[in-house]
Formats: C-alpha cells, sequence, structure tokens
C-alpha cells in the first residue's frame, strides 16, 4: 500500500508573510498521512526552515533538467535539495501550458530529480476537449509512457485540466477509473513496487468534497492548489486524508 500523502501547491501564491500558515498547520497534532508543501521557489528554504523536524515536507514546484549550469532564471533539483526540499512537482499542466513543457522534457527533470535525491511528483491529466472526445485514458497512458523515469520511486498526480481552479471535478466514477487505469500501468511497468506509488488526486480539491474522494479506489492523496494556501482548508483536507 503506498503512503498517503496530502500535498500542497502554493503555484505562484506566497510571500514570507505567508509562512504563518505553515506555523499555524504544524500547531495540529501531527497526522498518519503524509504532509506536503510545495511554494515558489523563493520561499522553499524558509519554508524547510520552519518545517524542520515536524511533519510537513517542502517541495519545489519545477526544476531544470541539468544540475547546473548556463540557464537564466531556473532551478536545479540539487539546487532544491539543497534548500531543504524533498520534493518536486514535475510536468503540471500549467507549465506544460505556459512553457510548452512536452513529456520527453518532464522525464528528463525527473531523472534530474532522482539523481538530486528528491522524489518527483509528476503531473498527468487531459483536458476539457480531450475528455469530451473520450480520450482521457490514452491521454493520461500516453503522458505516463512518455514523463515517467526510469525508477519507481515517484509520485502521481492525476489532474484533469478543467478541474483546476474551476470548482468542478469529475464524477467518484471517472476519479476511479482513471486511477485504476494508472495502477495497472503502472503495475505492467514497475511490477509490485507499483504499489508503494502514492496516486494523488488533484483540482478543486477542497474540505467539503475531500473525504469522498479519498474514499475512491486506488486515490492514496490530493494535491491540492488554492485550499492548500490557508492553514484552516488544507488542515481539514488533511484530516480527511488521515481518517479515510
Ligand atoms: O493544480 C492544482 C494542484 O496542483 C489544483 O489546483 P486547485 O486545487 O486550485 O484546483
Amino acid at each position: 500500500m503506498a503512503r498517503k500523502l496530502a500535498a500542497g501547491n502554493w503555484k505562484m501564491n506566497g510571500l514570507s508573510a505567508d509562512l504563518a500558515e505553515i506555523r499555524t498547520l504544524l500547531q495540529a497534532p501531527a497526522p498518519g498521512c503524509g504532509v506536503l508543501v510545495c511554494p515558489a521557489a523563493t520561499l522553499v528554504a524558509a519554508m524547510a526552515e520552519a518545517c524542520a523536524g515536524s511533519f510537513v515536507a517542502v517541495g519545489g514546484q519545477d526544476c531544470h533538467a541539468a544540475a547546473k549550469g548556463a540557464h537564466t532564471g531556473d532551478v536545479s533539483a540539487p539546487m532544491l535539495a539543497d534548500a531543504g526540499a524533498s520534493h518536486v512537482i514535475l510536468g503540471h499542466s500549467e507549465r506544460r501550458a505556459d512553457h510548452g513543457e512536452d513529456d520527453a522534457l518532464v522525464k528528463a527533470k525527473a531523472e534530474a530529480a532522482l539523481a538530486a535525491g528528491l522524489l518527483p511528483v509528476i503531473c498527468v491529466g487531459e483536458t476539457e476537449a480531450e475528455r469530451d472526445a473520450g480520450e482521457t485514458l490514452a491521454v493520461v497512458e500516453a503522458q505516463l509512457a512518455g514523463s515517467l523515469p526510469e525508477t519507481a520511486g515517484l509520485v502521481i498526480a492525476y489532474e484533469p485540466v478543467w478541474a483546476i481552479g474551476t470548482g468542478r471535478t469529475p464524477t467518484l466514477e471517472q476519479i476511479a477509473e482513471v486511477h485504476d487505469a494508472m495502477r495497472a500501468t503502472l503495475a505492467a511497468r514497475f511490477g509490485a513496487a507499483a504499489e508503494d506509488i502514492p496516486l494523488l488526486y488533484g483540482g478543486s480539491v477542497k474540505p467539503g468534497n475531500a473525504a469522498e474522494i479519498f474514499a475512491v479506489s486506488n486515490v492514496d492523496g490530493a494535491l491540492v492548489g488554492g485550499a492548500s494556501l490557508k492553514a484552516a482548508d488544507f488542515g481539514a483536507i488533511i484530516t480527511a486524508l488521515d481518517a479515510a
């Protein structure tokens, strides 16, 4: 069984004053599930310091495929690890859309992350047009085939693009269909190790819908955007996962 994981993606939000939300989160008793928060690169070191020795792990939101070099504005996996990160989100649909990232680049970044000792959180998911065309499983399978690293030390997040920041979510049956298919694909690829890969759902997860999503087959947690910014909301989602 994969360890359950509640992950927060702060996206391009958060100034140093917002670390107060993390300090509030840390006042709760440590849950049994894993907890991860991924702030912008500017906050990784300060958040890692605030979370040192606590139940909250810290991650980046992207890394370059190279360990260092002439890549102005980019951050490498060793830099994130050096700042105290243990994870890095890769292939988020916002990066695929905003920066033209394709599966091959996501895979190269994942290999770089693993080489630096970071656990990649690889994001996949269909657009609304792809779902309407009945292509959801094919799109997700192709993204997994193209973007996974060679080894099974990773986390996968299924994030339908049309559910991100919209307040809309797939039905529980639709989530189960994709998560079951992803587990089967991972088993074919990695064998028994696939059971240990946490499969997160992401897209408009809130305190009000978390419990029902966490009860879905092969859902091991969530990658939470907007509702991870406030300790009260993210704390409620963590509590729901812990109880699932
Ligand atoms: O993209 C997401 C997490 O990576 C989901 O964002 P929201 O939870 O704001 O819909």
